[in-house]
């Protein structure tokens, strides 16, 4: 036989193949494909020594995006760059860098122990038409895992825990860090509701700008790596993988600062909780259990944030208004129903402030630490900041010389200047705060060099200095003229 007529042959059987498929396809009945196909892979079954693992995209009632396939997708991403020949690319880590992954209906090989795997990556688009908001959603991706029947026991055992436990490495690696602020709950409701809203986490914050004893620094980055290292410690002691941190000190100390070193430093999501857009306890709870893990959650100016103690008027105020009749006109009325309704927009409560950061629900999504911060510490409950709660209690105080140096070589890259001694004993003897010290050595104008700077700021102490002696003298002037009142008033009583 010529070639010629091998290749005619063949085109005919393939021709011939394709018009038998698409006369079963027309003419079969609809309900026996579903049995035809199930024979069919039973056929295939008996004469195939291979087995077939699916992995779906989404999963669970909610159609949540499976973790498993994220882990895989990652792990595949980073095998397949080399082997696969068509990929999609994806721009990650703040814009800089391009992840490749094999893109749909491509196949890969992969190689445990000697063993030969196959993954390929399908994709199902629904054959009925219809109209949705959503339309990425209708098709369902999935990755197949194909292997020697023989090796079945290896990859159930090691290979798949062993993807996806590289998946989840390489995910962290490449994830691009968020910052989320979440949605009044209104909102919560409808086309792309979402909970938590975000952006992305860019703040250049680190432990190595930031102002404050070097002790100090030393002792939070170890608790921090020694928290993200305790999976199992805590596993052991039985207790929710978390930790507490309240940051206090005056305004303008680095509070804020401190959070994202330490979200830039454990490399985390950032959840900044708005509690006033929180409605009550129960809503509290659903926005916990839609964060992550590997995230900061904090709460900023708690002591601000609601009043925790009490949100309502007590009832007896409220009974003494209605007797006065305050309430009788319709306007007073309408005013009081309309106040009531938005004292209604945020009913947490202490309790549910307890149970959101260490109850029963604190325990889900593991690995997370959340942080108060306030600028008054005296006026938190002291049920709210106790050990276990908030385990680390950090003081941000006012500016010492070890801070300053920090801040003399992030804003004019200097270790050193003759200047120096006198700013020690300035700060000494004055109380300044961070951001402000920050300010006067920050450079005015592109003329401006560090030794101006420095003088900026050693004007500003001692203005400082002179402002602090005044206002000591007038106190001191005032208690004196008390004192000398009560020794008037007592001699004439005597
Ligand atoms: N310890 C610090 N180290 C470095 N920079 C600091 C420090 N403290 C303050 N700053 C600078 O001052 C600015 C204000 O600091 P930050 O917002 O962190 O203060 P805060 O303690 O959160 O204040 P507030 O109580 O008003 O919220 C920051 O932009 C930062 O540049
Ligand atoms: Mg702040």
């Amino acid at each position: 036989m010529s070639v010629l007529e091998m290749w005619t042959n063949l085109g005919t059987a393939i021709g011939s193949l394709m018009f038998a498929y698409a006369m079963f396809q027309q003419y079969f009945p609809d309900q026996l494909h579903g049995y035809a196909r199930t024979y069919l892979q039973k056929l295939i079954g008996f004469t195939s020594p291979y087995i077939h693992i699916t992995f779906h995209e989404y999963t669970g009632e909610r159609l949540k995006r499976s973790e498993v396939y994220t882990a895989i997708q990652s792990y595949l991403s980073a095998n397949s760059s080399m082997r696969a020949k068509r990929l999609k690319a994806d721009v990650v880590k703040d814009n800089q860098f391009v992840v490749l992954t094999m893109d749909d209906h491509e196949e890969i090989t992969d190689d445990f122990n000697g063993i030969k795997i196959w993954w390929s990556s399908r994709k199902n688009t629904p054959k009925t038409q219809s109209f949705s908001f959503y339309p990425d959603k209708d098709e369902r991706r999935y990755f197949t895992l194909t292997v020697h029947r023989r090796h079945r026991e290896t990859i159930m055992t090691s290979y798949i825990d062993h993807v996806i436990k590289e998946g989840k490495a390489i995910s962290v690696k490449n994830r691009q860090r968020k910052l989320y602020t979440n949605n009044p709950s209104d909102n919560w409701h409808g086309w792309k509701a979402t909970k938590w809203s975000h952006v992305v986490f860019e703040h250049p914050a680190s432990f190595d700008t930031l102002a404050m004893a070097t002790k100090m620094k030393e002792q939070i980055k170890n608790d921090l790596i020694k928290f993200t290292k305790g999976k199992d410690y805590y596993a052991k002691i039985g207790k929710a993988w978390k930790r507490g941190y309240l940051l206090f000190g005056p305004p303008g100390t680095g509070k804020s600062t401190m959070v994202a070193a330490m979200a830039n430093f454990l490399n985390y999501d950032v959840y900044d909780l708005e509690l006033t857009k929180v409605k009550d306890n129960s809503e509290l709870r659903k926005l916990l259990i839609e964060t992550t893990s590997k995230s900061i959650i904090v709460i900023e100016d708690i002591d601000c944030s609601l009043d925790l103690t009490g949100q309502r008027k007590p009832k007896k105020e409220k009974d003494e208004d209605d007797e006065k009749g305050e309430n009788n006109d319709p306007i007073s009325k309408k005013k009081k129903e309309l106040e009531e309704e938005k004292g209604k927009s945020s009913k947490v409560t202490l309790s549910g402030l307890l149970n959101f950061i260490d109850g029963i629900w604190s325990a889900c999504s593991g690995e997370k630490i959340i942080v108060f911060t306030t600028n008054y510490v005296e006026k938190l409950d002291p049920a709210l900041i106790r050990r276990g709660r908030m385990d680390r209690h950090i003081e941000m105080s006012y500016c010492c010389f070890e801070a300053f140096k920090v801040l003399a070589n992030n804003y004019l890259d200097i270790d050193s200047h003759e200047l120096f001694v006198k700013i020690e004993k300035l700060l000494g003897e004055v109380k300044m705060t961070p951001a402000d010290v920050a300010e006067n050595l920050m450079p005015k104008s592109v003329g401006e060099d560090e030794e101006t700077c420095l003088k900026n700021l050693v004007a500003a102490l001692e203005e400082a200095k002179e402002e602090e002696a005044r206002k000591k003298a007038e106190e001191e002037e005032k208690l004196k003229a008390e004192q000398e009142e009560k020794e008037k008033a007592c001699k004439e009583q005597c």
